[in-house]
Order: structure tokens, then C-alpha cells, then sequence
């Protein structure tokens, strides 16, 4: 440990003297008590590095080393006092500064992974990021399972590894949507082709929680902590709260509310820390047929809609009109803040609501294709 007294010389102190103290694992700088000495003194700390380097504040208490030795000071204990520059939680632009750098320089990965199916996404969304929570609602049986296994299953075939938590349906039942959205037709009736489809699905990084109704959400966690830490999960989909929880949309009890909105917070604070994708399956409370669903129908209190970054309605208009249409509406964007819907053209066979695209003129290098207008 290095002790320096003459602080008054510390502007002026050669760089020469720099490599001197790299041996040194802990410096403490103690200095005259005007501003700028205290602000020469931190710039000096950054070239000694931060982390290396606690002070002793400058205060009518602590005066130079000097001053405090004439006035009989208790030198060990003014120096007992002396705190890191740094601290865990908090940081500044300057170490923040490459990061930013590299952000601004692969803006197409920290978009996150674009989706095949659905260019209207990818333009309101920009893409599907780790880290994020995504809550998706809509009214009882207007397709949020089918959809989500759509949604998911585009990430999956570009590598994104998805964890599946289906509480209400059977994992059989759901693994049977995904293949028939993978193979674009039913196979029950081309079941020739079931090995082709089971052996190329079966190379995807797909995994299935085996979870079925309520769970406690310590051990839904820990499993999925456990999934994310041997497989690398990226994206993980609750389907649904409500299911997870045991709790019915007709419950009125508080103590409901309060028990979804910690499970919400769990799963917003696991996908900060773990920096995965989480998406979260919520019904809307009852409301009228008539009414759009909006970031407030979600059942319980605002806190998932506070907490997600994303929120996605499927507004169903064939309930309420004959030629109604069904869309998705982005009803919250954290990332970019644009809005705006997507239509849902579901393909029967499919069972999926990928974005159709027309031909165009034949170019000389080959075919090429063209986005019909979404909306
Ligand atoms: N756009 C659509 N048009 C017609 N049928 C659809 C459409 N989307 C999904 N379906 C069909 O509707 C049924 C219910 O879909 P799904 O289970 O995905 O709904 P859900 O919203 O998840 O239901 P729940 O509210 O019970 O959780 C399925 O048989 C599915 O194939």
C-alpha cells in the first residue's frame, strides 16, 4: 500500500510515475479539500484505474494529511474512512461509452432475430431481443396458442432456443401444432411424411417443460433456470399465467391479483438477469364482446403491462362482425414505440398466420417476391 501526502503536486504528478504503481493492488488517495483538487484527483484515479483506488472525501473534518497531523487528527481513522470511487451500482457514461459503440455499430443484432413469417413484426417490432418480456393476450380461443406456436417456431428454425411451459395444453397436442406448422399441411393425412418432419424437428433447440395446471412458481423457476442454464434457453413461453396459477378470469380476490403480479415480476426480473426472452401468456378480464381489448384488459392489475415490454392483443372482429377481420394488434413497444397491427390470415392446413407474399415481374436473376401490403 502506497501512502501519497503532497497532494498539491498531484496535476502536475509525471506520467513516468504510472507504471511504478502497477504493482500496487489498492492505492488510497487523500487530497486538499477544494474542488479541483477533487476533481484532479479523479481523473487521476481513472488513469491509476477507478477500480484500484479508494479516497478519503475531502471535509472540514478531513483535511490534507498535513493539516490533519498538525491539528492532532486521528490519522487512522480518517483514513479508515476512505470508500471506493466505484460502486456496483453505479456507473458512467465514460465505462458505458464502448458499449454504446457496439451497440450503435450491430443495430441489426441488437434489433434481435427477425421473423420469416411476419415482415409486419419485424417493422413495427424490429425483432425478437433477449431479455425482453413480451405479454400476449386475447379473447377465450381466438388462436393465442396457435399463433404463439407460429411466433415460436419461426425463432426456433432460426436457432432460437425455446423452452415451452404449456400448463393448459398437452405437450403432445402442442408438439403436434408445431410440426404441422412446420411441415405447412396437416400430416394425419400424409403420414408417410411424419419421419421426414419428427427427424428435421427433432434437430430444432426445442424443449418442453412437463408441467400440466398449477404449479408453484419456485419450482416452474427453478426448472427453468436449470433449462437455461444447461441449454442455453433464449425464449421462454408461459402459456398460460392463469393456468400456471390456478386462477380463473371470474376470480375477484385480491390476493389473486397480488400473487400474478409477483409471478409477472419473477419472470420480468429473470429475464433482466438472465437475459432471455420471456413470453407470458395472460388471458383478459371478462369485458364486453363489443369492446377492443386494450394494455388494461389484461387480467389482473397494470403491472404486467408496466413490466412487459411488449404487449400484443389479438383483436378478434368476427366475433362482433360478419366480415370482421382478426389482427394483432402492438399495443406497447418498449423498444422502438412503434405501434400498429398485423393481420391474421389464418391458413387452415397450416394452421399458420404467416404473411402471404405475391410475384412480381421475374427479374434476370430469377424469381423475385414481393410483400402484399399488410394493412
Ligand atoms: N384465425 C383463426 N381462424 C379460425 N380458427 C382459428 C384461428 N386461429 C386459431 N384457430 C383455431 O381455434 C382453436 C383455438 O385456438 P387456440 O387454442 O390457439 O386459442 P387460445 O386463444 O389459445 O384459447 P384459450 O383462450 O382457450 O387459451 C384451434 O383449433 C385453432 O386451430
Amino acid at each position: 500500500m502506497l501512502r501519497w501526502n503532497r497532494w498539491r503536486r498531484l496535476d502536475s504528478h509525471p506520467k513516468q510515475c504510472l507504471p511504478g504503481l502497477e504493482r500496487f493492488q489498492k492505492l488510497t488517495l487523500w487530497f486538499n479539500y477544494d474542488t479541483a483538487g477533487w476533481d484532479i484527483a479523479r481523473n487521476y484515479a481513472r488513469k491509476l484505474e477507478e477500480r484500484r483506488c479508494m479516497f478519503v472525501r475531502p471535509t472540514d473534518a478531513h483535511p490534507t494529511p498535513a493539516k490533519a497531523l498538525g491539528l492532532g487528527l486521528d490519522l487512522k481513522l480518517i483514513y479508515g474512512k476512505a470508500q471506493p470511487i466505484l460502486h456496483q451500482s453505479i456507473t458512467t457514461f465514460h465505462s458505458l461509452r464502448q458499449d454504446v459503440l457496439s451497440e450503435l455499430q450491430n443495430i441489426d443484432k441488437v434489433q434481435g432475430v427477425k421473423w420469416r413469417r411476419y415482415p409486419t413484426l419485424n417493422k413495427l417490432l424490429k425483432g425478437h431481443r433477449k431479455g425482453e418480456l413480451t405479454v400476449l393476450t386475447g379473447p377465450t380461443g381466438c388462436g393465442k396458442t396457435t399463433f404463439m406456436s407460429d411466433y415460436s417456431l419461426d425463432l426456433a428454425l432460426q436457432g432460437v432456443s425455446t423452452l415451452w411451459g404449456s400448463f393448459e395444453i398437452r405437450n403432445t397436442r402442442l408438439a403436434t401444432t408445431l410440426l404441422r406448422q412446420m411441415a405447412g399441411r396437416p400430416l394425419d393425412v400424409n403420414l408417410s411424411e411424419f419421419d421426414h418432419w419428427a427427424d428435421e424437428f427433432e434437430q430444432l433447440p426445442v424443449y418442453f417443460m412437463t408441467f400440466h395446471g398449477q404449479q408453484p412458481i419456485k419450482v416452474v423457476m427453478d426448472a427453468i433456470e436449470h433449462a437455461q442454464y444447461v441449454h442455453d434457453i433464449q425464449h421462454v413461453i408461459i402459456d398460460n399465467l392463469q393456468f400456471m396459477m390456478g386462477v380463473s378470469e371470474e376470480s375477484k380476490h385480491l390476493d389473486r391479483y397480488w400473487k400474478q403480479d409477483a409471478i409477472i415480476a419473477s419472470f420480468r426480473t429473470f429475464a433482466t438477469r438472465k437475459n432471455c426472452h420471456v413470453t407470458l401468456v395472460i388471458h383478459p378480464r371478462k369485458e364486453r364482446d363489443t369492446d377492443d381489448l386494450t394494455t388494461s384488459s389484461i387480467f389482473g392489475g397494470a403491472k404486467a403491462s408496466q413490466e412487459a415490454d411488449n404487449v400484443l392483443i389479438i383483436q378478434d372482429k368476427r366475433l362482433t362482425s360478419v366480415r370482421g377481420k382478426k389482427y394483432l394488434q402492438i399495443a406497447k413497444n418498449r423498444y422502438s414505440g412503434d405501434l400498429g397491427i398485423m393481420p391474421l390470415d389464418f391458413d387452415k392446413l397450416s394452421l399458420s398466420y404467416a404473411q402471404k407474399r405475391k410475384k412480381t415481374e421475374p427479374t434476370a436473376g430469377g424469381e423475385s417476391l414481393e410483400l402484399v401490403p399488410s394493412q
